[in-house]
């Protein structure tokens, strides 16, 4: 039966004046990892927030295994696990005493010890937690979160100032929550996190879900033609010399170079032939195109070029 495990339909909320969340729907399935991708104040922690029963919604319908996260709160507490982005332990709490008593919450626990090891916390498992370092609080806060097996887990932004160890470490984590049945919903900004973990990424902008799908499926398996010029080239021209359909982007780079970037509407264009046409009009216009590749679109290209570029105040 394909129950979500997360079902979000027309979320809004508000503080005040702001709009924080303003309709978004997304569903978040069992046995896979959900990633809430966006730019700052898109409105991810606010979403997950309310999913956890911290906050309640203005408008719309959230399910949480079924339940109601914040009439079930009881009944979910046992099931869920959170990971917040502030860490959730009291500052004075030693680590390996407050994760033991997270475990002592649950039926069959992972045992406290082994996940201290895991994270890289024994060392530190009698300090308490206001002075641990911020990567030591991120992970003995994950520790917490998946301590008592949940089958579904929140995540805010697990690695964000996390060492590339701790990194790696957690995402091993991560992904063997989600071999064991688990229901995994993560909020972060870093692409490469969502195009790794993630079954499925839900690109959130302003509050609602601008794109979603698998990372494959978002970035679409389209190609690129890049190459980069000492001095600029009459874009018009080339555009001219191929198939309709055809974009060129234009930026400068690195000591003032001018980056081109040329992509398609149809996929299938960006062939053999597509390249051989950019090269003969290079040759036939005098322009060395240096650095020359096809490369596939990221899911950085996507993100951005739904989101825009412009920093955001909030
Ligand atoms: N407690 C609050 N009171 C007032 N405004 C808030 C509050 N929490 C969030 N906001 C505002 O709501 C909007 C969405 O914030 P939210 O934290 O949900 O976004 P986010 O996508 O998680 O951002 P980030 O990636 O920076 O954590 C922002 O404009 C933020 O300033």
């Amino acid at each position: 039966m394909d129950t979500a495990a997360v079902e979000v339909v027309d979320l809004v909320k508000r503080y005040g004046a702001t709009t924080a969340v303003s309709g978004l729907t997304f569903r978040a399935r069992r046995g896979a990892v959900t990633a809430l991708l966006g730019p700052n104040g898109a409105g991810k922690t606010s979403t997950i927030e309310v999913c956890e029963g911290f906050r309640r919604a203005d408008g719309g319908s959230v399910r949480v295994l079924g339940l109601d996260p914040a009439a079930d709160a009881a009944a979910l507490k046992p099931r869920v696990g959170v990971m917040p982005q502030s860490g959730g332990v009291p500052t004075g709490a030693r680590a390996a005493e407050w994760l033991r008593l997270m475990a002592s919450f649950h039926a069959t626990p992972v045992p406290p010890d082994l996940l201290l090891e895991r994270m890289g916390l024994t060392s530190v498992s009698r300090t308490p937690f206001r002075r641990l370092s911020g990567g030591q609080q991120q992970r003995l806060s994950l520790a917490c979160a998946v301590v008592g097996r949940p089958e579904l887990v929140f995540l805010d932004e697990p690695t964000a100032g996390l060492d590339p160890q701790a990194r790696m470490a957690t995402w091993d984590l991560v992904a063997e929550l989600r071999e064991a049945g688990a229901a995994v919903i993560l909020t972060t900004h870093h692409m490469e996190e969502a195009e790794r973990l993630a079954d499925h990424v839900v690109i959130i902008d302003r509050g609602a879900v601008v794109a979603e799908g698998t990372p494959a499926d978002l970035a679409g398996g389209r190609r690129e033609v890049c190459f980069s010029t000492a001095a600029p080239v009459d874009t018009g021209a080339l555009r001219d010399a191929l198939p309709a359909g055809s974009r060129i982007s234009s930026a400068r780079g690195a000591g003032g170079r001018h980056e081109y970037v040329i992509g398609t509407d149809d996929p299938a264009a960006l062939g053999p032939e597509f390249l051989a046409t950019v090269t003969a009009w290079c040759a036939s216009a005098g322009v060395l195109a240096e650095d020359l590749r096809v490369r596939r679109r990221t899911l950085e290209d996507v993100f951005l070029e739904l989101t825009g570029r412009e920093l955001r105040e909030s």
